[in-house]
């Protein structure tokens, strides 16, 4: 299928085995990242490399000096010679220093629930590396290149998905992770490649010793937003699918209904030019273009149509008017989460050029937090809209001379159609809308003795925005089923023969047949998709498409840039 595209494909299987650098690695410290390179990563295990521009190396190095030089000399900075927090006043030593960073990990390792997905740790590792590159956080070089180690080895410390109020960064995530890192204790767990082993028998296959933290380390560690960060920008990399999608099912409905292609024209929407509106009326013109199925008016004439209205109900006239804000602030949200990837999130940062260190809060995840919760509303809208055309299939009184409820073969009397499914969707719709509720909102303000008195809960909108997703990919699955079901039958109407792929716009047939694929079925002339009901377990079906959309198989590829 064509459609103008947003970004890459990228199949999910976790190939995580140890392979040398190769050209393909996603560098890390030279260029900024983008939200197609953490989940070329987090999920189909490309290997990492670190930067070997030596300003940069240097950079880090006088970072960690200038730490070194302030403990000896009991300069007061936060975190390094002071407590953490609301203990901030706490003056601790020289000698003391190291320990601190030790017992930070310690008092930290406080996550609870279930364990995150490994692409998600993946994904929070590369982007505290990156974080760690700029310079400004005195962690030593050999620390941060654990993380590339790990990353290219495939071991992917335990997370926990409980513990994080995304104020201080992922403070309680990111112990886990540095637990793993430096070995600290058998307490700490990871994943080696499938295999789950303690942090030190880990470091010990790969030829690694446990490490001592120094002053600062522990804390430029944890003080970050890297793994809701991670988390977000695996959520937009799935978001931006199902809504392309969203987008070809939509052209699949509107073929079913035989809907008209003059709302998409260009003089509409160049008339109210917001980008999101524009993209998806270019989108339905040319997922339409040479459709048998629908009714081609982009020369602007319109006839009686006997009952029927002359132009079509809002689901289908107004479709570029109600994605286009998804499609823009979906936009907005990538843009975000990207410059989030590409910042120094800690505290306090350090300014080598004017030998300083600035207390501040770069921590606050508060572009993720409040960028998941749009995210989760844009998608119950999206999700509400696609519900919104299939009633319309369904309904004899609005889906222009089609079966109810979809049905096949009104011969079998018994045959009651896509009822089950419709309602299975509604069952997951209103889920998806409730969903959409805001967190960053709720924040506690009392939290850590009233120093993190704002907080983002960008970490647990992050989560919510990952179920909301999975959940959509099963809706995704019940949508593009009716929109099979109903080209077919519109297809039978207007040529006499179910296989769609005589009528359907050439964009639209992959889509189609990826679908047909997939459910390992073959179209055919004489019979719909689901032709009679007890052919075919409808709810394997829809665990098939949702899987494959999840694992960016066939239907996702049908949907990407030609
Ligand atoms: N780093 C945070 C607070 C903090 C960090 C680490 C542990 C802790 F309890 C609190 C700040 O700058 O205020």
């Amino acid at each position: 299928m064509k459609l103008t595209s947003v970004q890459q494909s990228n199949s999910v299987s976790a190939k995580l085995a140890y392979t040398e650098y190769s050209d393909s690695s996603v560098n890390v410290g030279d260029d900024s990242l983008t939200i197609d390179d953490v989940v070329s990563v987090a999920r189909d295990g490309k290997q990492v490399r670190l930067t070997e521009n030596a300003d940069i190396l240097q950079g880090i190095q006088a970072s960690c000096d200038f730490i070194s030089d302030a403990v000896e000399s009991g300069k007061p900075i936060y975190g390094v010679t002071s407590g953490f927090g609301g203990m901030a006043d706490v003056v601790i030593s020289p000698e003391q220093a190291s320990e601190l960073q030790t017992n930070l990990v310690w008092f930290l390792k406080s996550g609870a629930g279930k364990k995150l997905p490994l692409a998600d740790v993946r994904a929070a590792m590369l982007l505290r590396a990156n974080s760690h590159l700029y310079g400004a956080s005195g962690i030593r070089l050999e620390l941060i290149r654990r993380m590339e180690i790990f990353l290219n080895a495939g071991v992917t410390p335990h997370v926990y998905e409980f513990g994080s109020i995304g104020a201080s960064g992922d403070l309680v995530p990111l112990s886990y992770i540095t637990g793993a890192l430096i070995g600290l204790d058998s307490s700490f767990t990871v994943d080696f490649n499938g295999k789950e082993m303690d942090a030190p028998t880990a470091l010990s296959q790969l030829g690694l010793s446990p490490l001592q933290l120094l002053p600062k380390e522990g804390l430029a560690m944890m003080n970050g937003t890297s793994v809701m960060t991670g988390i977000a920008a695996n959520c937009v990399y799935d978001a931006r699918i199902l809504l392309k999608l969203a987008i070809g099912v939509h052209a699949l409905f509107v073929q079913g209904l035989n809907g008209t292609n003059q709302s998409f024209h260009p003089f509409i929407h160049e008339s109210k030019p917001h980008p999101g509106q524009l993209w998806a009326a270019e989108q339905m013109i040319s997922l339409l273009a040479d459709s048998r199925l629908i009714r081609d008016e982009l020369d602007g004439k319109h006839e009686y149509r006997k009952q029927e209205l002359i132009q079509d109900r809002y689901s289908l006239r107004c479709l570029p008017q109600y994605l286009g804000p998804i499609v823009d602030g979906i936009s907005q949200i990538a843009r975000q989460i990207e410059t989030e990837m590409n910042s120094v999130t800690d505290n306090p940062l350090i300014d080598v050029e004017n030998q300083a260190s600035y207390h501040g809060g770069n921590f606050l995840g508060q572009y993720i937090g409040v960028g998941m919760d749009h995210l989760r509303y844009y998608l119950g809208l999206l999700a509400k809209h696609l519900d919104v055309q299939i009633a319309l299939l369904v309904s004899p009184e609005f889906n222009n001379g089609l079966a109810p409820s979809l049905v096949g073969n009104r011969e079998r009397k018994v045959n009651m159609g896509l009822k089950g499914l419709q309602i299975c969707g509604n069952s997951i719709m209103p889920l998806l809308t409730f969903y959409g509720n805001s967190l960053a909102d709720r924040y506690p303000t009392h939290a850590e003795q009233f120093n993190q008195n704002v907080n983002s809960q960008g970490y647990m909108s992050a989560n919510l925005a990952r179920r909301s997703i999975e959940i959509f990919q099963q809706y995704m699955a019940i949508a593009l089923m009716f929109g099979v079901q109903a080209v077919d039958l519109r297809s039978y109407k207007i040529s006499g023969d179910y296989d769609a792929r005589t009528c359907l716009s050439p964009a639209t047939r992959e889509l189609y047949s990826a679908v047909y694929q997939v459910t390992g079925q073959k179209p055919s002339s004489i019979r719909s998709y689901i032709w009679n009901d007890n052919e075919q377990s409808l709810d394997e079906h829809i665990a098939r498409i949702a899987a494959d959309i999840a694992d960016g198989g066939l239907i996702v590829s049908a949907i990407q840039g030609c």
